[in-house]
């Protein structure tokens, strides 16, 4: 079927290259005119028959709602936006609400697989109505990986997003305990071949998974992640999950202290650590150390 794919990047661009190749006829807007097929969202929606579906896959937040905002006063009555972008469920509800005064259908997606979604596919988790849901599943089901998982329509509009939101926040925690028993191992004496060791639980191990396969991939590259600062970016999933935590009273420690340990990992020197530093000084003359 025929598609219009809005951000071209490390997703978008493997996902119109997956598309195309399953046989459908993708055109593609990204605001860098070298990767772009039309010269803005005016054009992209003149090249699509109606009734009409554009996914996006830009950057959640501002650009994605800029986005959803102009698509929705240039497509018409039928039409459907898939948002496949890392968007905040609560963002999703605001956007069906504001199309389905004009009859435009809106369909949240979280997808997840990243760079290795061209070669894999990608596990996609979709909110909407049924209608507009099936009106996209031929691209669904190109997209997806072969086999009977890797696509579940959730629920409700959001339930797509919520369902990511989730799956990131375990990703956080998994990936916390990898690192943390890396750390442990490359700290002590006792195990010599630490690489070794995570290589050889990749089968039949309990832990083993593709983050596992993924990490040894890393020390393939450098052992020791002597290459690398021990420094973690968050783009906001995590801190979503805790909050939708905080909200339901579900206690979430893991993936709460996984996000917090990236906090802690951009800081050069922790501000909590000089007060406790200074109150075991105060009331031990416990020794501090100065700059
Ligand atoms: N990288 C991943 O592993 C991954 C996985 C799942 C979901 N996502 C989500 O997919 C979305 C895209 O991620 P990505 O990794 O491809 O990012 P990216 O930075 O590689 O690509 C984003 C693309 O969008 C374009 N863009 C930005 N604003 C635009 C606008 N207003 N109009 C048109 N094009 C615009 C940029 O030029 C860029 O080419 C994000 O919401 C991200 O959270 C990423
Ligand atoms: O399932 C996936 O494919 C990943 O989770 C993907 O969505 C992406 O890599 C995250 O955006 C990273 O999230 P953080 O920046 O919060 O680590």
């Amino acid at each position: 079927m025929q598609i219009g794919m809005v951000g071209l990047g490390k997703m978008g661009g493997n996902m119109a290259e997956r598309l195309r190749r399953g046989g459908h006829d993708v055109v593609g807007y990204d605001r860098d005119p070298a990767v772009s097929d039309v010269a803005g969202l005016k054009e992209l929606v003149q090249r699509l028959q109606a009734p009409r579906v554009v996914w996006v896959m830009v950057p959640a937040g501002a650009p994605t709602q800029q986005t959803v905002d102009e698509l929705g006063d240039l497509l018409a009555e039928g039409d459907i936006i898939v948002d496949g972008g890392n968007s905040h469920y609560v963002d999703d509800q605001k956007h069906a609400a504001e199309l389905g005064e004009k009859g435009i259908g809106f369909v949240d997606c979280g997808v997840s697989g990243g760079v290795w979604g061209l070669q894999n596919g990608y596990a996609l988790m979709c909110g909407g109505e049924k209608a507009h849901v099936d009106r996209v599943m031929p691209i669904f089901e190109t997209l997806k990986p072969e086999g009977e998982d890797g696509f579940v329509h959730a629920g409700d509009v959001g339930a797509g997003h919520f369902a990511k939101m989730v799956h990131n926040g375990i990703e956080y925690g998994m990936m916390q305990a990898f690192a943390e028993g890396w750390e442990l191992l490359e700290a002590s004496d006792v195990v010599k071949d630490v690489r070794g060791s995570f290589s050889s639980w990749r089968t039949g191990t309990v832990i083993r998974s593709w983050l596992l396969d993924l990490m040894v991939r890393a020390l393939d590259d450098d052992e020791h992640l002597e290459e690398l600062k021990g420094y973690a970016q968050d783009s906001g999933e995590g801190r979503w999950t805790v909050q939708a935590a905080v909200d339901h009273s579900v206690p979430l420690p893991v993936i709460t202290a996984a996000l917090y340990a990236r906090f802690a990992s951009r800081q050069d020197d922790s501000p909590a650590m000089k007060v406790v530093a200074a109150l075991r000084n105060q009331f031990g003359g416990h020794a501090v150390e100065s700059k």
